[in-house]
């Protein structure tokens, strides 16, 4: 597809009424005007809303947002988020009742299966999953115990609008333990640092100011729209490195606790957000790898963070006597050594996980948890070429987490249990466990052939 001319403006800043709208993945909802895609911000499905256009830079779809709605859902309601009600991006489905947001999030990871993962609902059944939904883990306010946040030139914390650096401020987001910002009015922060609220498993709120290096503009594909332009504000982000980390509440260390286990870890590490779900996860993997993998006695925790599923392995399995955790990160590798110093089953090691698989020892079950890109077809190449008897892989990605699933269908692997979590209510996110296993009537290579 040729792009646009992005000076041409095409249908930018034109208004249209569009009906029929269903969910896409990313969070907005897609209808159709004259043939073209449109993708909507602020709609849900079934409405009749008009839109104004915002980008048109590709010949086949734009993106517009709501300007009113004609004919609201039933599962419409007042923004329960007052910081994405006043402008902010945090909260982009907090206008939709929860149980309407979790059937939305489940539509998507059921799509994004059957399109990128050759997974269909028949497939899926063939397989041994009856049903793909989407589980709520909680209430759907106060459910973040880590949160990084902007601060605006005036020195005031706040979100970032959508797909953009501008900061929004004087509204409060509703992810947030209670609890977790409070102190944040009361300090004088550095205009244009970040701030790093972390509550820890035992009780202790930890904040921290992190002075920037300034942002280098990032360069990136054009005619992409507004993906691209929140693409692009990400990188401009990552590309910023901390000059100064200031503790200005609590320490520069968590205590972060699951199944009877203890790591510190320092609050700018990676934990994860939902207060309830690294304790679910592991039951879920534990579960998981008690019914399918009974008797292993190895594993890999491919991207393991600190662990948590490593320990969560070692108490589902009697039998296991080895378990190798893949870390990049060197704190959360630190703090995984010191959390598994007197366990002779579990071994850590800090690398990317493409390179360290062909030297670890044969696994009968691997846990992945990837970031949000996914693990890519190497990674799965290199997991499935160790012929383990289980695979769980987790994803906080629907598209990437559908792709993953059918790189394992080509490489001969089925999931027999498939679960979505609601682990950012609010949100568009959603995050995926599989637990796959091998079948030798896949593998051809082909992902859209049917199950026999
Ligand atoms: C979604 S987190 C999962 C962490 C852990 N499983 C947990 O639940 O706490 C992904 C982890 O992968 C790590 N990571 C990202 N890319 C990696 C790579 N190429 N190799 C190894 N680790 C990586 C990150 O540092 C992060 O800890």
């Amino acid at each position: 597809m040729s792009a646009r001319p992005a000076e041409s403006g095409g249908w930018t800043g034109s208004r249209r009424e569009l009906t029929d709208l269903r969910p896409a993945h990313g969070g907005a909802m897609v209808g159709r005007d004259e043939g073209r895609a449109v993708f909507v911000r602020g709609a849900l499905p079934g409405e009749r809303v008009l839109v104004e256009v915002t980008e048109d830079r590709h010949r086949s779809y734009c993106h517009a947002v709501v300007v009113e709605v004609v004919e609201p859902s039933a599962h419409r309601i007042d923004p329960v988020c007052a910081a994405a009600a006043a402008g902010a991006g945090c909260c982009d489905l907090s206008f939709a009742t929860d149980d309407h947001a979790r059937d939305i999030k489940a539509t998507v990871l059921r799509e994004q299966l059957e399109r990128l993962g050759g997974w269909s609902a028949d497939a899926l059944r063939a397989a041994g999953v009856d049903a793909v939904g989407v589980a709520s883990l909680g209430a759907p306010t106060h459910w973040r115990t880590r949160v990084r946040m902007p601060v605006d030139a005036a020195g005031v914390v706040g979100v970032h609008a959508p797909a953009s650096d501008a900061v929004v401020t004087g509204a409060r987001c509703a992810q947030p333990i209670v609890g977790l910002l409070d102190g944040l009015d009361a300090h004088s922060w550095t205009p244009g640092a970040e701030v790093v609220a972390v509550a820890g498993d035992d009780g202790v709120m930890h904040l921290t100011e992190l002075v920037m290096s300034p942002a280098t503009p990032a360069r990136g594909r054009s005619g992409r729209g507004r993906d691209d332009r929140r693409g692009r504000a990400q990188r401009a982000r990552a590309g910023r490195s901390v000059t100064r980390e200031t503790v200005v509440a609590g320490s520069d260390t968590a205590v972060h606790r699951v199944g009877g286990r203890t790591w510190l870890l320092p609050v700018t590490g990676f934990w994860q957000a939902h207060r309830s779900a690294p304790t679910r996860y592991g039951e879920l993997v534990a579960e998981m790898a008690a019914r399918h993998a009974p008797t292993a006695t190895s594993a890999w925790d491919l991207y393991g963070g600190v662990g948590v599923f490593a320990g969560a392995l070692c108490d589902a399995i009697d039998t296991l006597t080895s378990v190798v955790v893949v870390e990049a990160d060197a704190a959360a590798t630190a703090a995984a050594r010191a959390t598994y110093a007197d366990d002779d089953r579990v071994a850590v090691y800090r690398g990317p996980v493409d390179a360290a698989l062909a030297n670890l020892p044969a696994p009968d079950v691997v846990v992945a948890d990837p970031p949000r890109s996914g693990a890519g077809r190497s990674v799965v190449e290199g997991i499935c070429a160790a012929a383990p008897a289980l695979v769980v892989h987790v994803g906080c990605d629907a598209a990437t987490f559908a792709r993953d699933l059918g790189t394992y269908r080509e490489l001969g692997y089925r999931p027999v249990e498939l679960v979505g979590l609601d682990a950012f209510p609010l949100t568009h996110h959603v995050e995926a466990i599989a637990a796959l296993v091998p079948d030798p009537t896949l593998g051809s290579g082909r992902s859209d052939e049917p199950l026999p």
